[in-house]
């Protein structure tokens, strides 16, 4: 981005504000109009206490030079005047208790509304760094910055009326010394306001690099990480990284604040310049007697009061950009179009269920968003019902995209996908989700109890104990939970206490049981369910298996080939396409591709 687009994009980002008041209103009216009403009222008050401030020692003078009535004015108004700064306590008081209920109620609606988003989106969204990041902005700060833009602008509305306030009082006493204010004031607000834009700048430009920093701080904080970082001693190197990066940083910022002191220093002593020359003037015309003390009481607490004013507000300018720059963050990702899953017909529909279907792929490509080569290229396949299929091939051939398309969690970019003789696109995704059965490569230990752990593939049976067995049964997990101190109630993982780690094969049997939860589904899909299992195990796994599945379509992507070789038909993917079709004798027959891979393999366990 070039620097005048950057520069552009930060005065943008005050778009901002309409968007925010909205989400402010629908988190709390009422508490809305209270920090409105407070906010004017505290505004007011400076004023109001300023020129009964005067009055008091007008007041004073008059009863020290013999004024019997001015004298018990004096106690009425000193009264009237703490009055006033009791309220003006309480006001800051409910400001306070106001944005503090605010804070949860922002942050309720707006966490409600990411993760309810973050439901919306599909795989290629969580598959995509750019909108995997605005995701997790989101998430870290949607707690403070909204509440702290919104809390921000109302503070420059209240300094703003109370800096008019006070200049009408002082217009009153001397037109020109507002005017040399105002005068001496403006290239400090000029200053900050670009101070806190090249601040602004920063923090946007860094921010890649800020994450890369939080990365490095991950590697060396997290469990996961742990063992390699000691085994090869990643120690200082992933520190110095560290290091560096926040050295880069730091000379930065220690380059902006010295900036900012220096121009700070030099328009501050401007404007005490200017306030001493109409001090001077003012002192001269209460000497002269043209004005009274109690005049230039007021005018040295106005303007005294009117400096914290005026930087309150550029306090608040500076630090609305950052909060700006999330709240642009957050819209963008809560604007994310995610029309993607659904369906070109209406009523979408729905092939008979419980009803074997066969599945069809008619030439079907496909590549990522973004990417140029091709992850499936041509690829044309039948499966008719009760059919098992095999897909081997090396890593990255496509076998678990091909996977991802059945699931429709990505679209074909050519060709169609049909099952049951309905193309995927005019069913309802739930629906046909809910006919699969499945256990992904990176299957997912959750940190629930066993039971959980396994009912979580069929929700409606999450409290069916019998059935949670049966399934256990059928995985082949009963094994392993009968071993575990509290069987089926055990707490898993080690996020939370009482905790029980498993080992990597017992995770992967859980996840197994969990997708025999569905014994309605019409076809299983086993992405390399067996990786962490020994072979005595995946042996009876699959024998299981074929049991269990024996009028289903079944999928399996396996490396194993004494699997592979259970399966009806077997796939060879290379680059993407069918290299290969046929049963396992067939395949050992063509001696291609299959019986070279078959051969190696068998040789390995021979040897
Ligand atoms: N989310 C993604 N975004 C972009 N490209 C991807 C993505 N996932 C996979 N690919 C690419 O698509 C190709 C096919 O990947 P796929 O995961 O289907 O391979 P696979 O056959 O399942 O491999 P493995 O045996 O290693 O699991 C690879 O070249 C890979 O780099």
């Amino acid at each position: 981005m070039s620097l005048k687009a950057r520069f552009q994009n930060a005065g943008s980002l005050f778009k901002q504000l309409p968007g925010t008041f909205r989400l402010f209103w629908q988190a709390s009216p009422r508490g809305a109009v209270v920090l409105g009403a407070l906010t004017l009222v505290a505004a007011l008050l400076p004023a109001a206490i300023a020129w009964v401030g005067k009055l008091i020692v007008d007041s004073v003078v008059a009863a020290a030079q013999g004024s019997v009535e001015a004298r018990s004015r004096v106690y009425g108004l000193v009264g009237l005047e703490f009055g006033l700064m009791l309220g003006s306590a309480v006001v800051d008081r409910g400001l306070t208790l106001t944005r503090e209920l605010l804070r949860a109620n922002l942050g309720n609606l707006l966490n409600e509304r990411i993760l309810q988003k973050a439901l919306a989106l599909e795989l290629q969204h969580f598959e995509d760094s750019a909108t995997y990041d605005k995701m997790q902005n989101a998430r870290r700060e949607a707690n403070s910055r909204p509440l702290s833009l919104v809390t921000q602008a109302f503070s420059i509305v209240r300094n703003t009326i109370t800096l008019g306030t006070f200049a009408a009082l002082l217009v009153a006493l001397s037109p020109w010394s507002v005017v040399v204010l105002v005068a001496a004031s403006v290239p400090a607000f000029i200053a900050e306001a670009r101070l806190a834009m090249a601040g602004f700048r920063l923090y946007s430009w860094r921010a890649p690099e800020g994450r890369k920093l939080n990365y490095l701080e991950w590697i060396l904080t997290r469990d996961s990480h742990v063992k390699e970082v000691k085994l090869f001693g990643l120690g200082p190197l992933v520190l110095g990284r560290y290091r560096t990066l926040f050295q880069k940083f730091f000379a930065e910022d220690r380059a902006l604040a010295f900036r900012r002191m220096a121009w700070g220093l030099g328009l501050g002593v401007l404007s005490l310049g200017a306030f001493y020359g109409c001090y001077l003037l003012v002192a001269g015309r209460a000497a002269s007697g043209t004005i009274t003390v109690g005049d230039m009481v007021l005018y040295l607490s106005v303007f005294r009061q009117g400096q914290a004013a005026f930087q309150g507000i550029l306090t608040s300018v500076g630090s609305m950009y950052e909060d700006a720059l999330f709240m642009s963050n957050l819209f963008a990702y809560l604007d994310i179009p995610t029309g993607g899953e659904a369906t070109r017909v209406l009523p979408p529909l729905s092939p008979p269920r419980g009803h074997d279907s066969a599945i069809e792929l008619r030439d079907v490509s496909f590549r990522y968003p973004g990417k140029e080569a091709w992850a499936l290229k041509n690829v044309s396949l039948t499966l008719k019902p009760g059919q098992k299929l095999a897909l081997v091939g090396e890593n990255g051939a496509g076998k678990s995209t091909l996977v991802k398309l059945l699931l429709r969690l990505y679209e074909p970019v050519d060709g169609d996908i049909f099952y049951g003789g309905v193309n995927l696109k005019d069913m309802d995704v739930e629906d046909l989700r809910s006919r699969f059965g499945a256990v992904f490569q990176d299957f997912v230990r959750y940190q629930f109890n066993v039971a959980e752990n396994i009912g979580l593939g069929h929700v409606p049976a999450l409290e069916d104990r019998t059935r949670i067995e049966k399934a256990a049964e059928e995985g082949g997990a009963s094994g392993v939970i009968t071993a575990l101190p509290q069987q089926y109630d055990t707490m898993l993982g080690g996020w939370f206490e009482k905790g029980q780690e498993l080992s990597a094969g017992q995770w992967q049997k859980l996840a197994v049981a969990r997708a025999f939860m569905r014994d309605d589904a019409e076809v299983l899909i086993l992405d390399e369910p067996t990786a962490s299992i020994d072979a005595e195990a995946e042996h009876a796994l699959f024998e299981r298996f074929q049991a269990l599945a024996a009028d289903r379509i079944a999928i399996v992507i396996s490396h194993r080939f004494s699997t592979v070789r259970m399966a009806d038909q077997i796939a060879v993917l290379h680059n993407g396409q069918v290299d290969e079709l046929g049963s396992h004798d067939e395949l050992m027959a063509k001696d291609g591709r299959y019986a070279h891979l078959f051969r190696l393999q068998a040789r390995g366990y021979r040897d």
